[in-house]
């Protein structure tokens, strides 16, 4: 099995290195006309990074041996940053967030199964134990609290109402006796009738046996006729066979084979933790003191040889430089000397060459003042993605895998036991600076006292590099705690108590259902701007919720966002979003919906307060998010007279500062949802929200999705005879909400229970849908003018406004030519 997996991976590392060569093809700039080739390159890319991703996935998942998952995991993280770089690149070029990838799709053979990003399976299994004890602590407080919730709810009830229950209680007791009564009656007229009937009409022996031969053959026929057809449904693939129990099994094996694999790498990992602890003790004893003799001999011939040739003992590097490290680093003594001594020659030569240089550089910043000025002339757009953050990453993994673990045959660990000499290896390098450090501050003394004693030098000043980057970001991350005397156990429990810390509800993303858009760059060769599938978005809240709060390595590497709004009609499964998204990763779901924050925390300083505290939570006890519900509220442009007392603009100035503190790796996100965001000022919620997701209602691709699941999901088999293509077509304008609806009012539990006998009609549902709304055109076309308006809308417009008017122009010119 094992095999298999590695098999796997070095297949990847295949790919991988292929991928690798192309990178730096796009660093070059690219003139705006050749913008179809480049973004043609970099979703190729963008597909096959994908497919790495899932690929490194699935190894580090099942891999046992505890090094190569070390390896593994880096070169995950690694790739999962650089899905979500392209995926930054690809919005730079595409000017929206979604990206007609159909034709890349084909090129490369690929389905849309290979669009879906996956999300690391770690992320669940690997949720460290702090969080499960939270999600446990969340479970106990909501328990308690949930007694005080039904006793006020108990307490509530108004007289009217008892009335009410008693008396729906009585009328049913009665009914019910009624209907007894009734039942009675109607069993003797059926008694009675039945005896007369049989009075009149008597059979002979032979006619009596004819009638039940008819009726019996005729089921007998039907029956096999039913049978035969089933058969051959099956054969050709039209129906599910209904030996499940096959298909279950085969299901089953393969998962417990994964469990297992799974418990296998807890032990092996036990095993190499030990080994770790008693490798580098081991190192320290045995080796550690030759090393330490090496070392300090090293440093002394290099004093010695640096006074002999400079006539002065050299400045120690300072610790936060490495201390001797950076001098033998890598480095053989001879190699040193040998430096040393170019140095001295080399200064010499410098004096001479600076004045040289002056010279030369007078005479190339006119020529670049030129170049410029041409430069300025012909303002050309250009492509080009910005360096990365994580090839260096996936690079040092690449090359360790090369070096170490691609030719190691498997027979050597047989057991997927941990490799003791690579360990070694590594624990060396470890053990050698620790001991470098405690050498250097030894050889600090002894410098000093040489330069006393031979140069009669009082200690020189050491100069420290000044901190300039550090300094900057501590200020800025110093935000006064007004909560200094609480733990952050007691201000969580309090955020329960009064609301702001919720329990998410249990979706996957995978419930998130929706289809793709499968003619996206047909559309935009005819000039028509495609919508947002319901697929485009499950892959955005992927990448920017998902992937980036499920892993802190993943977080500090990618492009840094803090806050996503979804904007879409009501009942589009934006909140079902922000649960996916906590789910998936782990995460605290806090509600600063206008609505709940209302009256909690009050007074002049309560807004700030409140933020502060859930920010701070938010931060310590990461992952989180932070959820927004009707968040046009918080920016409204002008607050409605019944909404005054509610205050809804309370929160959002210590919002926005408190987001802007977020940095890399305080893995906080920002989701707020709404359906009318023309209410919002649009300035505001678009410098708050990084990004903005637009989601119009569904498409005939996923209403069809939408329907059968849904349907499947209340009763497996009631969608077989279902005209399904016909539901999706009458429900366009309706929403995911209203299809839920529908599907839920029709098929009760009664219905489920009548399928066998009488099957599914696509009417029965057309009477539901049609009492509900749908949502109509000026709805959605002000959704979608509002979209146009944010500043990547604006770009998009602009952006097609002028390749139009490129077209335009060039087509005039060929025509005058033509003339
Ligand atoms: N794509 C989908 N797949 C499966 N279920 C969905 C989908 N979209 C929505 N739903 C379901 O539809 C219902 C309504 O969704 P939800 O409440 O999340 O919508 P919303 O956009 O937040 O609405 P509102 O704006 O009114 O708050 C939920 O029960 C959700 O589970």
């Amino acid at each position: 099995m094992e095999r298999a997996y590695q098999r796997l991976w070095e297949a990847s590392h295949v790919t991988l290195e292929e991928v690798l060569e192309r990178e730096p093809s796009l660093l070059e700039p690219v003139p705006s006309r050749e913008r179809q080739s480049f973004q043609y390159r970099l979703s190729v890319l963008y597909l096959y990074y994908l497919g790495l991703l899932r690929r490194f996935d699935m190894a580090y998942d099942q891999m046992v041996q505890p090094q190569k998952r070390r390896l593994l995991r880096r070169l995950l993280d690694g790739v999962a940053g650089r899905v979500l770089e392209l995926k930054d690149e690809l919005v730079r070029v595409d000017l929206c967030e979604i990206h007609c990838l159909d034709r890349v799709l084909q090129d490369l053979k690929l389905t849309p199964a290979d669009l879906e990003v996956p999300i690391p399976r770690y992320f669940q299994l690997e949720q460290t134990s702090a969080m499960k004890a939270r999600q446990q602590m969340l479970a106990e407080i909501l328990a308690r609290l949930e007694p005080l919730i039904s006793q006020e709810n108990f307490r509530g009830m108004s007289r009217t109402e008892a009335l009410i229950l008693v008396q729906s209680a009585e009328r049913a007791r009665q009914g019910r006796l009624r209907a007894i009564f009734m039942r009675e009656i109607r069993k003797e007229e059926e008694r009675d009738r039945k005896n007369r009937e049989d009075g009149r009409q008597k059979f002979s022996q032979d006619q009596g046996a004819i009638v039940i031969q008819k009726v019996w053959k005729g089921y007998l026929q039907r029956k096999r006729f039913e049978q035969d057809r089933r058969a051959e449904m099956e054969f050709i693939g039209m129906l599910p066979s209904p030996n499940q129990t096959a298909h279950l099994n085969i299901l089953t094996q393969a998962f417990l084979g994964e469990e297992s694999r799974r418990i296998l790498q807890v032990e092996k990992e036990e095993e190499f933790q030990n080994a770790i602890g008693k490798t580098h003790d081991s190192l320290t004893e045995i080796e550690g003191p030759d090393m330490k003799e090496k070392m300090k001999d090293q440093i002394r011939q290099w004093f010695i040889e640096c006074h002999a040739l400079t006539g002065r003992f050299p400045d120690y590097p300072d610790e936060a430089s490495g201390g001797s490290y950076l001098i033998f680093a890598d480095k053989t003594p001879e190699q040193v000397r040998q430096e040393l001594e170019t140095q001295v020659q080399e200064n010499k030569k410098k004096e001479q060459e600076k004045n040289r240089e002056k010279e030369r550089e007078t005479k190339e910043k006119k020529k670049k003042k030129t170049k410029d000025e041409k430069a300025r002339k012909e303002p050309e757009v250009t492509f080009k993605v910005l360096p990365s953050k994580v090839i260096p990453v996936i690079n040092a993994g690449h090359e360790e895998f090369t070096s170490v673990w691609k030719c190691r045959s498997d027979s050597k660990h047989p057991s997927q036991n941990f490799d003791s000499e690579t360990l070694r290896e590594e624990k060396r390098k470890e053990v050698e600076l620790e001991i470098r450090a405690q050498v250097d501050e030894l050889m600090r003394q002894e410098l000093k006292n040489l330069r006393l004693a031979v140069d009669k030098e009082e200690g020189r000043p050491l100069k420290f590099p000044k901190k300039k980057a550090g300094k900057k970001s501590g200020k800025k991350r110093k935000e006064k705690d007004l909560t200094p005397d609480r733990t952050v156990d007691s201000l969580f429990e309090e955020l329960v108590v009064i609301g702001l810390i919720k329990k998410c509800m249990l979706v996957t993303l995978s419930d998130y259902i929706g289809d793709c858009l499968y003619l996206g760059s047909t559309l935009t060769l005819a000039n028509k701007m495609p919508m947002p599938s319901l697929f485009d978005i499950r892959q955005n809240m992927a990448l920017y919720g998902v992937l980036r709060l499920g892993s802190h390595d993943i977080h500090s590497m990618a492009p840094h966002v803090r806050s996503v709004l979804l904007v879409g009609p009501s009942g589009m499964g934006k909140k079902m979003l922000v649960h996916a998204v906590c789910t998936e990763t782990g995460a605290n779901l806090f509600d600063l919906s206008p609505d709940n924050v209302m009256g909690k925390y009050p007074g002049k300083n309560g807004a700030q307060l409140l933020v502060h505290i859930v920010f701070k939570v938010a931060r310590v006890l990461q992952p989180s998010v932070i959820w927004i519900g009707n968040t046009e509220k918080t920016f409204y442009k002008k607050v409605p007279k019944e909404e005054r007392p509610m205050d809804p603009k309370r929160i959002k100035k210590d919002l926005m500062k408190a987001a802007r503190l977020l940095s890399p790796g305080d893995r906080v996100m920002l989701i707020g949802t709404t359906d009318r965001p023309q209410l919002a000022e649009m300035k505001g919620l678009c410098r708050f929200y990084e990004r903005i997701l637009f989601i119009p209602r569904p498409d005939y691709a996923s209403r069809y999705v939408l329907w059968k699941r849904m349907i499947e999901k209340r009763g497996p088999q009631a969608a077989q005879s279902l005209d399904i293509s016909a539901l999706a077509r009458v429900s366009d304008g309706y929403t995911t909400g209203h299809i839920l609806q529908v599907i839920q009012s029709v098929l009760t539990e009664r219905r489920l229970l009548q399928l066998s006998k009488r099957p599914l009609v696509a009417s029965e549902f057309v009477g539901h849908l049609a009492r509900l709304d749908p949502i109509y055109r000026e709805e959605e076309e002000s959704l979608k003018d509002w979209y146009f308006k944010t500043p990547l809308g604006r770009k998009n417009i602009k952006f097609s406004k002028d390749q139009q008017e490129a077209e335009e122009t060039r087509l005039a010119k060929e025509k005058k030519k033509k003339k």
